[in-house]
């Protein structure tokens, strides 16, 4: 399967509004409102990248994977069915509020929602922040990433690896405390067809959420040192101090959105070779900061 990037996410949410003013005043990205029933968050030359979706709960949707053409969505399909996924292709007034050609839903093994679609509408409407961010990285890279929950770990990474054809770029083994009896959790970091080191990460854990984070990157650091700024005026709780990742060299922050899920806000992440790339497993998580214990008290 030849997945081009992450195109879009979707959210469920109880509270539009609090997504509204979070998506604006914290992230700093475009709000457009449909019929106070969704939410269409702006990044970038195209109509939105995260859609929030009325509900009667608050958590992760859906990642939109993004195919080039509608040849790659068939064959995507079809080598979704021939290893026993049930796909279930979506109408042409779903594919519509998507804002795409044509769109097709499925889930893997521990149940984490995910969508396929092409040709996906561009409004080019030049991206204006509405607090000043400079930009979002996107483009050929996608929407950023998604770190999912696969307590089936083994199960999952089959799935990504020879379903949907990623590939590993690295991976971690994390413990909680210091306690060896403790079984270590696996982070496996994987890329699809772009330059971005990941675009989805699978942890081995449950999360009630859904999600254990989604990624987006801004052009500058003073972006994200704003945003950090917005954050703590607005009440919002920080997950994990500003830091920088080993694997990706992302320098970022995480902090709690509406949805119950973290958001990683970053900039400066390295873009691949994956002709000359080997994967490794990281012993640390950054070259500095990162303090995930902020989030747990
Ligand atoms: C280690 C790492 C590299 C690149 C990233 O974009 C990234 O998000 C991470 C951190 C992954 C991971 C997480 O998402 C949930 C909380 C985790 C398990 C930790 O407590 C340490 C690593 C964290
Ligand atoms: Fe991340």
């Amino acid at each position: 399967m030849d997945i081009r990037g992450l195109g879009y996410v979707t959210v469920a949410s109880t509270d539009l509004n609090r997504w509204r003013e979070y998506a604006a005043g914290v992230l700093g990205m475009m709000v457009d409102a449909v019929a106070d029933e969704r939410l269409y968050l702006k990044m970038d030359e195209r109509p939105y990248r995260i859609l929030v979706e009325r509900a009667d709960r608050d958590g992760y949707g859906a990642c939109g994977w993004e195919v080039a053409g509608k040849a790659a969505f068939e064959q995507a399909i079809a080598e979704l069915q021939q290893a026993d996924v049930e796909v279930q292709r979506a109408s042409a007034a779903d594919a519509s509020g998507r804002r795409v050609q044509e769109l097709a839903r499925f889930a893997d093994p521990d149940g984490n929602r995910h969508e396929l679609f092409w040709g996906p509408q561009q409004d080019f409407a030049p991206f204006v922040s509405p607090v000043g961010v400079s930009g979002f990285v996107t483009s050929d890279l996608g929407m950023g990433h998604a770190v999912l929950p696969a307590p089936s770990f083994d199960r999952c990474l089959d799935f990504y690896e020879r379903v949907m054809g990623f590939g590993l770029s690295d991976l971690m083994k994390v413990r909680f405390t210091p306690d060896p009896a403790e079984p270590e959790k696996r982070i496996h970091f994987l890329h699809c067809n772009n330059g971005r080191h990941h675009s989805l990460a699978l942890f081995e854990c449950p999360i009630p959420s859904g999600c254990v984070h989604l990624m987006v990157e801004v052009g500058e650091l003073d972006d994200v040192g704003r945003a950090l700024d917005r954050m703590h005026a607005s009440g919002v709780k920080l997950s994990a101090t500003l830091g920088r990742h080993t694997n990706d060299d992302m320098t970022s922050f995480y902090m709690q959105t509406p949805g119950g899920f973290d958001l990683e806000y970053g900039c400066g992440g390295k873009v691949m070779d994956w002709e000359r790339h080997t994967p490794f497993e990281s012993t640390v998580v950054s070259h500095w900061g990162h303090d995930f214990s902020v989030g747990r008290r």
